[in-house]
C-alpha cells in the first residue's frame, strides 16, 4: 500500500510542477500573412473557456529592454534581421512551451511560420546573411527535436494580398509604414508554398483554410464552419491541401 501512496503523490508532485497538466494540450496555431485578421479571429475565441489564446508576443518585439526590435528590423533589415528573428524564436518558443490548464492552446503563428516564411523572404532578398541563416537553422532544428513544439491543427486565414495589404495600411501600425505591397504579395506566395506544399511542410498537422477576405460583417460565419475542428471535435486526418 505504501508503494502505491507514494506512487501517487509522486504523480501528483509531478502534475504540480507542470502547472497542473501532464499531457500537451490540443494545440491549433493560427497563421497567415500580415494584415490577414488572426488577431480578430482569437477574439472570437477568448471567450471559450476551453480554449487559452496565446497571442503573438509582438509587444515583446517592440520592447525588448527598451529596444523596439520590430522597428529596427523594418528600418534597416539587412543590420537587424537576425537579432529578429532569433528573438521572434526565442519568444515563440515560449509561447510552444507555455503550460495552460485549458485542453485547447489557441496560438497567433507558431516557430514553423517564423522559419520557413519570414525567414525564408528574409533570405530570398538576401537580407540576412547565409551564416546568419545556417545559425537560425540549427537553432530552429534543435528546439523543435528537444521541445514538443508540434502542432494538432494549422488554421490558414488566407487572403489575398491586396486585401491584406489594405488591412495594414487602415490599421496604420507605425512599424509598418515602409511595407510595399511586393513584401506583402511575396509573403503570400511564400505561405501558400509552404502550406499547400508537403516537403517544406515539416510540422505533420492537418490544415484549414478560411476564406479571411470575408469583410468582418460577414466573416463570423466563417469562424463558426470550422469550430468543431479548432475545439477538436470532430478531429481532422493529416492531408495535403
Ligand atoms: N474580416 C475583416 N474585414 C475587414 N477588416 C478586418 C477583418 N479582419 C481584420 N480586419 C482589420 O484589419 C486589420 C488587421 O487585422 P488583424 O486582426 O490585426 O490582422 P493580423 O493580426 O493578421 O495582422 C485591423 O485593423 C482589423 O481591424
Ligand atoms: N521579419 C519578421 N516579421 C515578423 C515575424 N513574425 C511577425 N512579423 C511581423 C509582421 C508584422 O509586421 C508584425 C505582426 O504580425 P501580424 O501578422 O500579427 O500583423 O510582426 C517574423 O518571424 N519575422
Amino acid at each position: 500500500m505504501n508503494t502505491v501512496k507514494k506512487i501517487i503523490s509522486k504523480m501528483a508532485q509531478t502534475v504540480a510542477s507542470s502547472g497542473g497538466d501532464l499531457a500537451r494540450p490540443f494545440t491549433v496555431a493560427v497563421e497567415g500573412n500580415v494584415g490577414s485578421g488572426k488577431t480578430t479571429f482569437l477574439q472570437h475565441f477568448n471567450k471559450n473557456q476551453n480554449v487559452a489564446v496565446l497571442a503573438e508576443p509582438i509587444d515583446m518585439w517592440r520592447n525588448c529592454s527598451s529596444y523596439n526590435l520590430l522597428e529596427l528590423m523594418y528600418q534597416d533589415p539587412k543590420k537587424w534581421s537576425f537579432t529578429f528573428q532569433s528573438y521572434v524564436q526565442l519568444t515563440m518558443l515560449r509561447q510552444h512551451q507555455r503550460k495552460t490548464r485549458q485542453p485547447i492552446k489557441l496560438m497567433e503563428r507558431s516557430l514553423y511560420s517564423a522559419r520557413y516564411c519570414f525567414v525564408e523572404k528574409l533570405c530570398r532578398d538576401g537580407l540576412m546573411a547565409k551564416p546568419s541563416m545556417e545559425v537560425i537553422d540549427q537553432w530552429f532544428n534543435y528546439v523543435t527535436k528537444l521541445e514538443d513544439t508540434q502542432l494538432d491543427l494549422i488554421v490558414y486565414l488566407r487572403t489575398s494580398p491586396e486585401v491584406a495589404f489594405e488591412r495594414i495600411l487602415k490599421r496604420n501600425r507605425s512599424e509598418e509604414r515602409t511595407v510595399a505591397f511586393e513584401y506583402i504579395r511575396d509573403l503570400h506566395d511564400i505561405h501558400e508554398a509552404w502550406l499547400y506544399n508537403k516537403t517544406l511542410h515539416k510540422c505533420k498537422a492537418p490544415v484549414i483554410v478560411l476564406n479571411a477576405d470575408l469583410d468582418q460583417s460577414v466573416i463570423e460565419e466563417e469562424y463558426m464552419k470550422f469550430e468543431p475542428h479548432i475545439l477538436n471535435k470532430i478531429p481532422l486526418e493529416v492531408k495535403s491541401l
